[in-house]
């Protein structure tokens, strides 16, 4: 298929509505009619190419057509350095000076493997599988962070038809041990520094007869050896080793077929215990399928893709796969080295792989986005005024469907552009909702932004944006394999019935949604109909493009004081638009007529707002603990909920500003950077009593 340049002015070309009712059906009162785009009538879309029903045929069948082009590259590390400060930290309301270090990693350049040589390297790993006893069907865990030994692990295991059952690498010692025992693996795959983790989660999951680490990483010995005398029976390797073992004692191929599991994925945990999810070989076809219907047109041979997100989730899984099978180059990255301030003598991932298409949860685009505004705020006045001045010029004459943005791009945008490499051609945010002004921002001064919207139950389907239908205002039509209906909810006043949008839960059906949870009847039934629809508690809406929009997650809904519901995560997305805001958590109880936010600072955001405050201190421990920036901070909190359009009941009444990251490390957010509510709630418990007077 040839490739279509993308418009690089995000812009709605296409002419809606782009999804339509599948035709037959009979009316069901509390539901909306059953859509699918046109391209998935009369049959979804379940198969990216005549005959791929199988991730492996997927694999094989790209060697074939892109043979000798780059798939995919990765870097070393060099070497790390170490750099420590003294800093003021408020503890319990006094001033103390810690001790602080940073670390900046040196990286090497990209080097590359090429589609063929990929292949060899699989079906050794494959072989090397066999060798070490493993046979069809037997489980490979797979306990490590997004890495090109990751997915190729995963593919081997795919060659001898043996599922792997994923982990996210911050994951701890309960939670490896829950999913092991639960899948019963016999082997498993890690990065070294988790080998401690996994030492104790063997004395309970005894299927494990084989330990795979990545030899991408340096491993400590002491480690190895620990676990070599607590397990003398298991066989410790590693990845380079499993390959030559393959290399050394090739066997044939053992086809899995469309049916067969290719994973069992845990989702994300963030409205509680993680749920299996088997996913089959037919279902990431379909999904790959399903995107592709949308996207490949204008994603192919030539594209970088840079790959960082965790290969756990369902998100990352399937864009890779998607990837590999449009011919582009995936350029693995690490969250810690991706931009250039984290890294020495070298540049961050980013600049040095130069993708031309990116993929972000919401708080990566937050990220960017407050970085390139802090940058721009520094810059001198003239600076300042133009680059605003050219974000709103572009707007306009986007809007209004006139020339000169072209000029805009090379002249007032191109640094910027170049910050991302310089050969960025499109953006997808999917994971989680993303605010209105995040998506316009990123997309006016970088490139289009598209939505994509899904779960781990449907294989990361649901909906998807194409680039020529792009708009701030929803989250696509749903993509080739997956048709959609919204389901009445009376508890919040949502109804397919609802004027001038009908709303109601988004239920979900198609080759890519999952038939049930792994060993797990009870969340089976209350998910899945006897007809196959996936219940997936999101609260969405049709709009009059037939595009689908979300309005919130059920399970975020909180009913409080004057019997209202609160929509947290719209809420959420309305006040991170707050320029000191990196991050949020909004919180409502229910004994209370308003909830409160839990924010962590953006500090050159709060510097600034001390500076024009006249509060001296460059510390933001100390800033943040300075009653006048506080009031502050919840003023400009306030201001941004009016601007968004929030009702009274839904400004927030008070604000706790915290000193300390929200990271999968300290189980603050999720792998997947997603709120953990009830970890940051336990955590912060006395400032929001405080917040809300009650302390
Ligand atoms: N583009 C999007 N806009 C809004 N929400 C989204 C978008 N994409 C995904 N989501 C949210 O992410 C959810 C799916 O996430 P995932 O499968 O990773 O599991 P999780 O919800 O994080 O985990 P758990 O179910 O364990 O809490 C969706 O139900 C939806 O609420």
């Amino acid at each position: 298929m040839a490739k279509q340049p993308i418009q690089l002015i995000p812009r709605m070309t296409a002419k809606g509505p782009f999804t339509v009712e599948v035709p037959g059906q009979t009316p069901v009162e509390g539901e909306t009619p059953v859509r699918r785009i046109p391209k998935a009538i009369p049959e979804f879309i379940t198969e990216p190419e005549a005959g791929i029903t199988t991730v492996l045929e997927l694999v094989q069948n790209a060697v074939r057509k892109y043979g000798n082009a780059k798939l995919m590259g990765s870097r070393k590390l060099v070497r790390t350095h170490q750099d420590k400060k003294m800093i003021k930290k408020v503890v319990d309301g006094e001033e103390v000076e810690v001790e602080k270090s940073w670390t900046f990693f040196e990286m090497s350049p990209y080097e590359y493997i090429s589609y063929t040589d990929y292949e060899t390297v699989i079906l050794q790993l494959g072989a090397g599988l066999r060798k070490v006893g493993l046979e069809k069907g037997d489980r490979v865990h797979i306990f490590a962070a997004t890495s090109q030994n990751w997915i190729a692990t995963a593919h081997g295991a795919a060659s001898q038809s043996m599922p792997i059952v994923t982990a996210y690498d911050t994951l701890g010692e309960e939670g490896l041990r829950y999913s092991m025992v639960a899948t019963k693996a016999k082997a498993i795959f890690l990065d070294p520094h988790l080998l401690p983790t996994l030492t104790n989660v063997l004395a309970v999951a005894t299927a494990v007869t084989t330990v795979i680490w990545n030899s991408q990483h340096q491993v400590n010995q002491e480690h190895v050896d620990k676990l070599k005398t607590a397990y003398p029976h298991i066989n410790i390797l590693n990845f380079d080793e499993l390959r030559k073992l393959g290399e050394e004692n090739p066997v044939d191929i053992v086809a899995p077929v469309a049916d067969d599991l290719c994973c069992i994925m845990y989702t994300s945990g963030s409205t509680g215990t993680p749920k299996g999810v088997p996913i089959t070989h037919r279902s990431v076809v379909a999904a790959v399928a399903g995107a592709s219907a949308i996207v490949q047109q204008f994603i192919g041979p030539g594209d970088g893709l840079l790959t960082y997100l965790p290969l756990a989730h369902i998100l990352e899984f399937v864009f890779e796969h998607a990837a590999i099978h449009w011919g582009a180059t995936l350029g693995y990255g690490n969250p810690k080295t991706l931009s250039d301030a984290s890294v020495r003598n070298c540049n961050g991932d980013i600049r040095e792989f130069k993708p031309s298409v990116l993929i972000g949860v919401p708080a990566v685009w937050e990220t960017v986005k407050k970085g390139i505004i802090a940058k721009v705020n520094a810059g001198s006045p003239v600076v300042r005024g133009l680059f605003w001045g050219a974000l709103s010029l572009k707007e306009k004459l986007m809007a209004s469907h006139l020339p000169g943005s072209g000029v805009l791009d090379a002249v007032v945008f191109k640094k910027i552009k170049e910050a991302t490499g310089g050969r960025m051609r499109l953006c997808l945010s999917a994971g989680g909702p993303v605010s209105k002004e995040t998506q316009k921002f990123i997309s006016m001064a970088i490139c289009p932004m598209i939505i994509g919207y899904g779960l781990t139950e449907t294989t990361a389907m649901g909906s998807l944006h194409s680039p020529l239908e792009w708009t701030a205002e929803s989250i696509g039509g749903p993509t080739a394999s997956v048709e959609a209906k919204l389901v009445d909810f009376p508890d919040a006043g949502y109804f397919a019935t609802n004027k001038p949008n009908p709303q109601g839960e988004i239920w979900l059906r198609g080759p890519t949604v999952l038939k049930e949870y792994y060993e797990n009847a009870e969340e089976t039934a209350a998910a899945i109909t006897a007809d196959g629809w996936f219940k997936t508690g999101d609260i969405g809406e049709w709009d009059k493009n037939g595009h689908l929009k979300i309005i919130d997650r059920k399970k975020n809904l909180v009913k409080t004081l004057n019997g209202e519901y609160i929509a947290l995560e719209k809420l959420e997305s309305i006040y991170r638009s707050a320029p000191v805001v990196a991050n949020i958590c909004v919180y409502a109880d229910a004994q209370q007529a308003k909830p409160v936010a839990i924010i962590v600072p953006a500090e050159p955001a709060v510097k600034k707002l001390a500076a024009t405050l006249g509060v001296e201190g460059d510390d933001l421990s100390a800033l943040i603990h300075n009653k006048t920036v506080h009031l502050a901070i919840l003023k400009e909190l306030q201001a941004a909920g009016r601007a968004g359009g929030l009702s009274g009941i839904e400004i927030i009444d008070g604000v706790v500003v915290v000193d300390d990251e929200w990271t999968p490390q300290n189980n603050l957010v999720t792998a997947a950077q997603k709120l953990n509510r009830r970890g940051i709630l336990e955590k912060y418990k006395k400032d929001v009593a405080h917040a809300y007077g009650t302390a």
